[in-house]
């Protein structure tokens, strides 16, 4: 048993062993010397049934546990329970417990979990008894994305984000006008490397064209519903663009970071700016016709539109192609003239020009974790340890990439049977 003080009741009493008890490493840092002082500054599993200061019933939920970032304490877990959403905050200003809004897809029901806080903007979660290919959660709550959200919602928000074992590469938006040939330029791309790129399918609110397939081409649906998955923040990022809307959910790109390969994305300006302002960290192409007479052939050569609508694409294209090579949002901006050479230029923009092996991939060994575990973070890495063997893996974040929505990448995670001495560990 571990003894606690309860801030809000002024209660001293014990916590049994089952619930998780882990003080973060940067805590000391992030709450003040005062709060390490007689107080345990972990609010645990069962402290939460103290407040019901809004009218919602605290009591703990299964494998829930909770940690302190600066004046907020976030209880996580209860993924079991249908009514929860799996994370409660906890406002020492206001003294009032809060469902915040919860961004990007939580992880599936866990039983038992540890915890550290991170650079004072995000939570690591390590579940136990998972594989390491689905170990580290990151609860980002107040990372830039979240802070933006946060103003976005007028609310508490929170943001999932799982963490990617091994090297996957950045992900890549592609804009310009319409009919400048992104989409005849990404098909060339998929066919030539379809282990490698996956297309994040948009929604949209536009009918389908012939031979478009719902959930292939897009996922075509309806205003009413798209502006409900809105305000519900699904969306990575949205725009009307030719009177329709069009947005990227946190799904379609989550699922293509799940399948392993690397995430393509084909977006008006508006929508790259959005991107550029999440914590998504992608390389921003911008593709330009080689005159506006010949955007205007290729746009009526297609047919797919009608004159209005081609007349209404053609006068938005001119603030796009302003906005696109401005400069400042986009990293390449490649004229569309030759295909085939405007594709070469595009491969080797994304390092398949042949300087080396396209096909290859870094495959990641999966392995168990150990059933109970503890964390603490040694020279900058976290050390995954064992409670009940001899048995410490290393989970390297010094090459992280990205953040919330969705995807933290470029984790690296090795088990390790080097001998860590604990008198070094930040946090036996
Ligand atoms: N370099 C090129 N030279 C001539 N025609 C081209 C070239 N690139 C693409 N096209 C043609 O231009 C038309 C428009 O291309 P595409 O549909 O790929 O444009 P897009 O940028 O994806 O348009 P949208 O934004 O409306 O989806 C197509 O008929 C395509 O075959
Ligand atoms: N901001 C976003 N723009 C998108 C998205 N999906 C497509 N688009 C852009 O819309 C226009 C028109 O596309 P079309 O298929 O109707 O011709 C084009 O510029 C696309 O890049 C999206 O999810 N978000």
């Amino acid at each position: 048993m571990l003894w606690r003080f309860d801030k809000l009741t002024s209660k001293i009493d014990f916590v049994p062993n089952h619930i998780n008890q882990f003080i973060p490493s940067d805590l000391e840092s992030s709450v003040g010397k005062l709060d390490l002082m007689g107080e345990a500054p972990v609010f645990f599993g069962d402290d939460l049934h103290a407040s019901v200061s809004n009218g919602f019933h605290l009591k703990p939920k299964e494998f829930e546990s909770a940690i302190v970032v600066g004046n907020k304490t976030y209880a996580i877990g209860g993924f079991d329970d249908p009514t929860s959403n799996g994370v409660r905050v906890f406002d020492k200003s206001t003294g009032e417990w809060v469902v915040p809004i919860v961004l990007g897809t939580k992880p599936n029901a866990f039983k038992g979990h540890s915890m550290m806080l991170l650079d004072s903007d995000r939570i690591l979660i390590i579940k136990h008894n998972s594989k390491s290919n689905d170990c580290a959660w990151f609860l980002e709550v107040d990372t830039r994305y979240v802070q933006e959200q946060k103003k976005k919602f007028g609310s508490e928000v929170v943001s999932w984000s799982k963490g990617v074992i091994g090297d996957a590469e950045r992900p890549i938006v592609i804009s310009g006008p319409s009919g400048v040939g992104k989409g005849t330029l990404i098909n060339m791309l998929m066919k030539d490397f379809p282990t490698m790129f996956g297309f994040s399918v948009s929604h949209t609110t536009r009918t389908p064209r012939e031979k478009e397939e719902n959930g292939f081409h897009y996922h075509f649906t309806n205003r009413s519903v798209m502006e409900e998955e809105i305000k519900a923040g699904k969306f990575l990022e949205f725009a009307s663009v030719h009177g329709n809307l069009y947005g990227t959910s946190i799904e379609a790109v989550e699922v293509v970071a799940d399948s392993g390969k690397r995430c393509i994305l084909d977006i008006d300006v508006q929508g790259a700016r959005s991107v550029r302002a999440s914590s998504l960290e992608a390389i921003f192409i911008f593709i330009c016709p080689p005159s506006f007479e010949e955007l205007e052939k290729r746009l009526r050569a297609r047919g797919t539109e009608t004159e209005e609508l081609i007349q209404k694409r053609l006068n938005n294209a001119k603030a796009e192609l302003e906005q696109g090579t401005s400069g400042g949002l986009f990293d390449h901006i490649l004229v569309n003239d030759d295909l085939e050479a405007c594709y070469e230029r595009l491969k080797e923009i994304l390092g398949l020009d042949g300087s080396r092996d396209a096909t290859l991939k870094t495959t990641t060994e999966v392995f168990a974790l150990p059933m109970e575990i503890s964390l603490s973070k040694i020279d900058g890495k976290i050390i995954i340890n064992s409670k009940n063997a001899d048995q410490k893996i290393v989970l390297d974040l010094t090459s992280m990439k990205g953040g919330g929505p969705g995807r933290t990448r470029g984790l690296r995670m090795y088990p390790t049977s080097l001998h860590i001495d604990d008198d070094n560990d930040e946090n036996a």
